[in-house]
Protein backbone atom coordinates (compact mmCIF):
# COMPACT_ATOMS: atom_id res chain seq x y z
CA UNK A 1 0.00 0.00 0.00
CA UNK A 2 1.19 3.51 -0.86
CA UNK A 3 0.99 5.43 2.43
CA UNK A 4 -0.21 9.04 2.38
CA UNK A 5 3.10 10.21 3.82
CA UNK A 6 4.96 8.59 0.90
CA UNK A 7 3.01 10.71 -1.60
CA UNK A 8 4.53 13.96 -0.31
CA UNK A 9 6.79 15.49 -2.95
CA UNK A 10 10.25 16.72 -2.02
CA UNK A 11 10.08 20.53 -2.48
CA UNK A 12 12.87 22.90 -3.52
CA UNK A 13 11.00 26.10 -2.62
CA UNK A 14 7.85 27.47 -0.94
CA UNK A 15 5.98 27.72 -4.24
CA UNK A 16 6.24 23.95 -4.57
CA UNK A 17 5.17 23.51 -0.92
CA UNK A 18 2.14 25.75 -1.45
CA UNK A 19 1.19 24.12 -4.73
CA UNK A 20 1.16 20.79 -2.87
CA UNK A 21 -0.97 22.21 -0.06
CA UNK A 22 -3.41 23.88 -2.49
CA UNK A 23 -3.86 20.61 -4.39
CA UNK A 24 -4.79 18.83 -1.15
CA UNK A 25 -7.13 21.65 -0.07
CA UNK A 26 -8.94 21.18 -3.40
CA UNK A 27 -9.72 17.65 -2.18
CA UNK A 28 -10.25 18.47 1.51
CA UNK A 29 -12.73 21.35 1.25
CA UNK A 30 -15.41 19.43 -0.68
CA UNK A 31 -15.08 16.57 1.83
CA UNK A 32 -15.43 18.97 4.78
CA UNK A 33 -18.52 20.48 3.16
CA UNK A 34 -19.97 17.01 2.56
CA UNK A 35 -19.23 16.11 6.22
CA UNK A 36 -21.03 19.30 7.31
CA UNK A 37 -24.10 18.09 5.42
CA UNK A 38 -24.27 15.13 7.78
CA UNK A 39 -24.35 17.56 10.73
CA UNK A 40 -27.54 18.99 9.23
CA UNK A 41 -28.88 15.44 8.94
CA UNK A 42 -27.83 14.71 12.55
CA UNK A 43 -29.49 17.93 13.78
CA UNK A 44 -32.80 16.90 12.18
CA UNK A 45 -32.64 13.25 13.29
CA UNK A 46 -31.60 14.04 16.90
CA UNK A 47 -33.91 17.06 17.14
CA UNK A 48 -32.65 17.69 20.69
CA UNK A 49 -29.97 20.18 21.79
CA UNK A 50 -28.92 17.83 24.60
CA UNK A 51 -28.03 15.07 22.13
CA UNK A 52 -25.86 17.18 19.80
CA UNK A 53 -22.63 16.62 21.75
CA UNK A 54 -21.98 12.89 22.10
CA UNK A 55 -18.77 12.18 24.02
CA UNK A 56 -18.92 8.41 23.40
CA UNK A 57 -19.14 8.94 19.63
CA UNK A 58 -16.31 11.52 19.76
CA UNK A 59 -14.09 8.96 21.52
CA UNK A 60 -15.12 6.22 19.08
CA UNK A 61 -14.09 8.46 16.16
CA UNK A 62 -10.74 9.23 17.82
CA UNK A 63 -10.18 5.51 18.45
CA UNK A 64 -10.92 4.83 14.78
CA UNK A 65 -8.83 7.58 13.17
CA UNK A 66 -5.66 7.27 15.28
CA UNK A 67 -4.70 3.84 13.86
CA UNK A 68 -5.69 5.07 10.37
CA UNK A 69 -3.26 7.98 10.76
CA UNK A 70 -0.55 5.61 11.97
CA UNK A 71 -1.08 3.26 9.02
CA UNK A 72 -0.71 6.22 6.63
CA UNK A 73 2.63 7.16 8.18
CA UNK A 74 1.15 10.15 10.02
CA UNK A 75 1.38 11.39 13.60
CA UNK A 76 -1.66 10.05 15.54
CA UNK A 77 -1.42 12.81 18.18
CA UNK A 78 -1.58 15.48 15.47
CA UNK A 79 -4.55 13.81 13.78
CA UNK A 80 -6.34 13.46 17.13
CA UNK A 81 -5.88 17.19 17.85
CA UNK A 82 -7.16 18.11 14.39
CA UNK A 83 -10.16 15.78 14.77
CA UNK A 84 -11.05 17.07 18.24
CA UNK A 85 -10.87 20.70 17.03
CA UNK A 86 -12.81 19.85 13.87
CA UNK A 87 -15.55 18.06 15.80
CA UNK A 88 -15.96 21.09 18.12
CA UNK A 89 -16.59 23.19 15.00
CA UNK A 90 -19.08 20.63 13.69
CA UNK A 91 -20.84 20.51 17.08
CA UNK A 92 -21.26 24.31 16.94
CA UNK A 93 -22.53 23.95 13.38
CA UNK A 94 -24.95 21.17 14.36
CA UNK A 95 -26.41 23.45 17.07
CA UNK A 96 -26.67 26.23 14.49
CA UNK A 97 -28.41 23.91 12.04
CA UNK A 98 -30.84 22.65 14.69
CA UNK A 99 -31.76 26.26 15.52
CA UNK A 100 -32.23 27.01 11.80
CA UNK A 101 -34.41 23.93 11.27
CA UNK A 102 -36.50 24.87 14.33
CA UNK A 103 -36.93 28.40 12.95
CA UNK A 104 -38.12 26.76 9.71
CA UNK A 105 -40.74 24.77 11.61
CA UNK A 106 -39.11 21.58 12.93
CA UNK A 107 -41.03 20.83 16.11
CA UNK A 108 -39.11 19.91 19.28
CA UNK A 109 -39.22 16.15 20.06
CA UNK A 110 -42.51 14.89 21.50
CA UNK A 111 -44.35 18.13 20.81
CA UNK A 112 -45.78 17.38 17.37
CA UNK A 113 -49.13 19.06 16.99
CA UNK A 114 -48.84 21.05 20.22
CA UNK A 115 -49.91 24.70 20.07
CA UNK A 116 -47.15 27.27 20.50
O1 LIG B 1 -22.34 11.24 15.43
C1 LIG B 1 -22.96 12.21 15.89
O2 LIG B 1 -23.76 12.09 16.84
C2 LIG B 1 -22.78 13.54 15.30
O3 LIG B 1 -23.57 14.42 15.57
C3 LIG B 1 -21.61 13.80 14.45
C4 LIG B 1 -20.38 14.29 15.25
C5 LIG B 1 -19.21 14.38 14.27
O4 LIG B 1 -18.89 13.32 13.69
O5 LIG B 1 -18.65 15.45 14.08
C6 LIG B 1 -20.72 15.60 15.85
C7 LIG B 1 -21.19 15.72 17.13
C8 LIG B 1 -21.13 14.61 18.13
O6 LIG B 1 -20.48 15.07 19.30
C9 LIG B 1 -20.44 13.42 17.59
C10 LIG B 1 -20.04 13.30 16.30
Amino acid sequence: MMRAIDKVNHCQNMQQVRDGVNALDDILVPLLVERSGYMTQAARVKNDENLVRDEARIQAIIDRVRPMAQAQGGNPDLIERIYRAMMECYIDYEHQELARLRAEGLQPQGREGEQA
